[in-house]
This record gives C-alpha cells, sequence and structure tokens, in this order.
C-alpha cells in the first residue's frame, strides 16, 4: 500500500487555504486569491465544500458589490473609515480559513497511522482497538448486557438512562453529520467496520462524542476509585487522539465531538429517567 504522501504527489508543502484539485480538500497559498483561472473543477468543488461556501457566503459585500468597479479599499483610494468596515469580514474570513488550513495541516501531520506504510504504521493495530474500544456496537451491547444482567433498581437505573444515552449519541452525531457533511481526510482508508451511511462524512467524530459522553458518565455513576478514573481520562484522551492518527479525522472534529459528548451527558442528565418516571410512563401506555 503506498504511503498518502506517494499517492498525492504535490499535496503537501503548501500553505493555507482550501481547494481541491480530486475531490478532495487541498492546500493552496492564502497570499494567492483564487482567480477566473482556477480550473472549472477547482471552483465546483470550492462551492459544494459547505465550509468554504459558507465562507464565500461571509464574503465582504463590499467586494461583492465592488465586482464591477474599481473603487474602495481593493484599489486603495477609498477614505480610510470606509476601508476600517470592509477589512473586518475580510479578516475574519481569511482567520478562518487559516484556522481551517491549520486544522487540516495539522491533521495530515498526525495522521501517522493512516495506512501500515505510514510513518507509525506499526501502531495502526494498537489504533484500531482503541477504535474498537469506542465503538457503538460494543457499548450498546456491553450496556444491554448489563441492565439484562443487573439485579439492583440502582443498577438497572443507571444502565438505561446510558443506553438512552448511547442512543441520543448516535442520533445527534447521525443529525450534525448530514447537516454539515465534511469529507473524512484525504488520507484516510475507509476500513470501518459497522458504519451507517452518516459516516462517511468527519465531523463529529462519533467516537469522540462517545468516548466524552460515556467518560462523565462513568466518572459519575459507575467509576470512584481514584487509579480507575484515570483510566477513563486517559482512554477518552487516547480515543480522541486515535482518531486523528488513524485518519479518521481532522483534530477540530475530535475537539469539537469532545464538546458535544460534553453537552451530551448534561442533556443525560436532565433528560434522566427514574423509576418513578418509568413507573409513569409505563402506568401510562398499560
Ligand atoms: C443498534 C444500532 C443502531 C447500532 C449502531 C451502532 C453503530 C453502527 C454505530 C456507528 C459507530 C461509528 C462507526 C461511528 C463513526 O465514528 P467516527 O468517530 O468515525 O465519526
Amino acid at each position: 500500500m503506498p504511503s498518502p504522501k506517494a499517492k498525492n504527489p504535490g499535496r503537501s508543502g503548501g500553505s493555507p487555504v482550501l481547494g481541491s484539485s480530486n475531490g478532495r480538500y487541498e492546500f493552496m497559498s492564502l497570499t494567492k486569491p483564487l482567480n477566473r483561472s482556477s480550473p472549472p473543477h477547482l471552483l465546483q468543488r470550492q462551492g459544494s465544500d459547505p465550509t468554504t461556501a459558507r465562507l464565500r457566503a461571509s464574503e465582504s459585500p463590499t467586494r461583492r458589490r465592488g465586482s464591477g468597479s474599481s473603487t474602495g479599499s481593493a484599489s486603495g483610494q477609498g477614505p480610510p473609515e470606509e476601508d476600517g468596515i470592509r477589512l473586518n469580514p475580510s479578516l475574519i474570513r481569511v482567520a478562518l480559513s487559516s484556522l481551517l488550513a491549520i486544522d487540516l495541516w495539522l491533521s495530515k501531520q498526525l495522521g501517522v497511522c493512516a495506512c501500515e506504510d505510514s510513518s507509525w504504521g506499526s501502531v495502526r493495530p494498537l489504533m484500531k482497538l482503541l477504535e474498537i474500544s469506542g465503538h457503538g456496537i460494543p457499548w450498546l451491547a456491553g450496556t444491554a448486557y448489563c441492565l439484562y444482567k443487573s439485579d439492583s433498581a440502582a443498577g438497572q437505573e443507571v444502565m438505561l438512562n446510558l443506553f438512552m444515552g448511547l442512543l441520543l449519541d448516535l442520533i445527534l452525531v447521525g443529525i450534525v453529520k448530514a447537516v454539515v457533511r465534511r469529507r473524512r481526510p484525504a488520507h484516510n482508508r475507509m476500513d470501518m467496520f459497522a458504519t451507517f451511511s452518516v459516516d462517511r462524512y468527519s465531523f463529529p467524530s462519533g467516537h469522540a462524542t462517545r468516548a466524552a459522553m460515556c467518560g462523565r458518565f462513568l466518572l459519575a455513576h459507575l467509576v470512584l476509585a481514584a487509579p480507575l478514573r484515570v483510566l477513563v481520562l486517559l482512554w477518552v484522551g487516547l480515543v480522541g487522539l486515535s482518531r486523528v492518527m488513524l485518519g479518521r479525522h481532522n483534530v477540530t472534529d475530535v475537539m469539537f465531538g469532545f464538546w458535544m459528548g460534553y453537552c451530551q451527558y448534561n442533556l443525560v442528565e436532565m433528560l434522566w429517567l427514574s423509576p418513578q418516571t418509568l413507573q409513569g410512563l409505563l402506568g401510562q401506555s398499560a
């Protein structure tokens, strides 16, 4: 299996701003704005990418308005205060583009286990083990098993709420993925097991949301011993790191995933199904 570099000659070495020449994100110079001489396929791909589409939508109104005239800051003839007004949206746009470019660059640098012949390819099996440890199926199956085996009302209550939380996580992540539709990194090999169709998208990382939510859940309800609490935190961090190292995600997918999973736990607490609530629900349906 050729390395990502070998597969995509000429891809590295660029700096900031997005574009694509083969259906994937590429790096291009920030200092060279896209012009009309860009190849049509490049312009088309940019238009289909939600992030760049949003960036284009937030483009300075003046730039859009002034496309047919030579006045304004672009030509350096506009009054200074007008220049100030025009500068801000462009600055935001450049800042966002730069952040995104840093994200893509960093993610590519960290994607050292993306395939067997990557620089850290030998660690890939370990990363895949971490992937399985944060997958939805073992978590759902394990929780359902514990729920079935639990002989105390308190244990059943905790397991039932964890199960509901896991389902909620799948639904919310699926919705965000379907709305944002960010492609997985170019260097990712799509060899994950048991995925939904939305899992071809990378934002946010479902493993990161699950790890953060389950991590908080375990710390709050199940794991009390200090060494085990440290292990839980370590596991959460490693699951997130492994997503980037495997090339499955960009760094921002995982960061947002952690934040989303953290918030999802708050939602689980808010919607907590107590035995009384359950009895009420069952009583109503009976
Ligand atoms: C019972 C049931 C509906 C199980 C579905 C479990 C399932 C297939 C979860 C998907 C887990 C997955 C591959 C998420 C993708 O994670 P990323 O970190 O790559 O976003």
